[in-house]
């Protein structure tokens, strides 16, 4: 018992950035490489080590965007940074364990996921998860707040309806809120809408693109069947099955998985593309467009053009069918009592 804790924190000091050079003695050649590392983004995953936080951090490690990858849970980092650290690609991976090390995690990040938090059990609405990932997303946020305020922000923990309300009022009392900077993760909605409509019309869903405003959570998730691309028309019969099918996507995981968890790995897909359209807008490149819970309006997942300092265009819904302000009617009346839960516990 005592050598492995021994272990594991001789592992976490030579992943660890502070380490000084008298620790620094003895590691290999391949981890005292690591100091460095080739241009690009650096990018910090809190909540690195969770069924969200390994994958995430693989395809993290495999973007040739991402040149330095800080991996911040409270449990488990040094193993998992270990192992994503032997991957032979371009980004320099370091770990860090436990709120000490959270400030070295974030110092110096250009974009923070957060993919920290408990998940649902069958049952479970996300916004029973609430009073415990409330305080974690408060925390983490202080701490960007102070270590990387001009970083880019990804909220994945849920409810996202609320947290991503708790990072804004965070970000506002520290002086450091910028809205452009502030993203809920919504972008599975969009994944599985690809999907299930490619499904059902046949086609291939990397030729569907569906936007899908609102919020992250039953009715607030709309999907705007209307605005597809390729253009498509739906019988009342199947514009009622997919809506639902998309708006109950993350329940169909959460009890298929029957008590071990919600979405991990088709959420670590769509992380990663969010995240990897947020690096290509820090480039400087042209026309990044994804739909993102956006703190404007004053909160809603929208069509958004990502840029150099984060959301640079929110663009109007568009033309709604009567289905679909219908459904943007009740989308509203949820997402506004969820963001006021969210705002009053930072003001409480
Ligand atoms: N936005 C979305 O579309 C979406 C999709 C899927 C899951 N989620 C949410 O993502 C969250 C994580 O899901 P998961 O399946 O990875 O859960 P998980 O339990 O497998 O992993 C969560 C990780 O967070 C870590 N953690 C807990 N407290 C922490 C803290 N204070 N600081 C840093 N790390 C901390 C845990 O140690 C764990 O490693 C859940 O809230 C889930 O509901 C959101
Ligand atoms: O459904 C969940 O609890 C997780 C996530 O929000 C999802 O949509 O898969």
């Amino acid at each position: 018992m005592q050598r492995s804790a021994e272990r594991i924190a001789t592992i976490s000091a030579h992943l660890n950035p502070s380490t000084s050079p008298h620790q620094m003695e003895g590691l290999s050649a391949a981890n005292c490489r690591a100091k460095g590392g080739s241009p690009g983004f650096k990018v910090a995953i809190l909540g690195a080590a969770g069924g969200i936080g390994q994958p995430l951090a693989m395809l993290m490690k495999m973007n040739p965007l991402v040149s330095v990858l800080h991996l911040y849970d409270v449990a488990n980092t040094p193993g998992v940074t270990a192992d994503i650290s032997h991957m032979d690609t371009g980004a320099v991976v370091r770990g860090f364990l436990g709120p000490q090390q959270l400030e070295d995690a974030l110092t110096g990040m250009d974009l923070v996921v957060i993919p920290a938090g408990v998940p649902r059990k069958p049952g479970m609405t996300r916004d029973d998860l609430f009073n415990i990932n409330a305080g974690i997303v408060k925390t983490l946020c202080e701490g960007i707040a102070k270590c990387c305020p001009k970083a880019i922000v990804n909220i994945i923990s849920n409810p996202v309806n609320s947290t991503v309300p708790i990072a804004a009022e965070v970000f506002k009392m520290a002086g450091t809120f910028d809205p452009r900077r502030l993203l809920g993760v919504t972008m599975l909605d969009v994944v599985r809408a690809n999907t299930f409509v490619a499904e059902d019309l046949g086609l291939d869903p990397r030729e569907v693109d569906v936007p899908v405003v609102g919020g992250h959570a039953g009715v607030t998730i709309l999907p705007l069947l209307s605005q597809i691309k390729p253009p498509c028309s739906f019988t009342p019969e199947e514009t009622e099955y997919l809506t639902s099918r998309i708006q109950n996507g993350g329940t169909e995981v959460v009890e298929a998985k029957a008590g071990a968890g919600s979405a991990t790995l088709s959420m670590a897909y769509a992380a990663v593309k969010f995240a990897d359209a947020c690096l290509h807008g820090l480039r400087g490149d042209a026309a990044i467009i994804q739909c993102a819970f956006v703190t404007e309006l004053p909160f809603f997942a929208s069509k958004v053009r990502l840029g150099r300092s984060g959301v640079e265009e929110i663009f109007p819904l568009g033309p709604l069918n009567e289905y679909e302000r219908t459904g943007l009617e009740k989308a509203k009346k949820e997402l506004a009592t969820s963001i006021q839960k969210g705002v009053s516990f930072v003001k409480k």
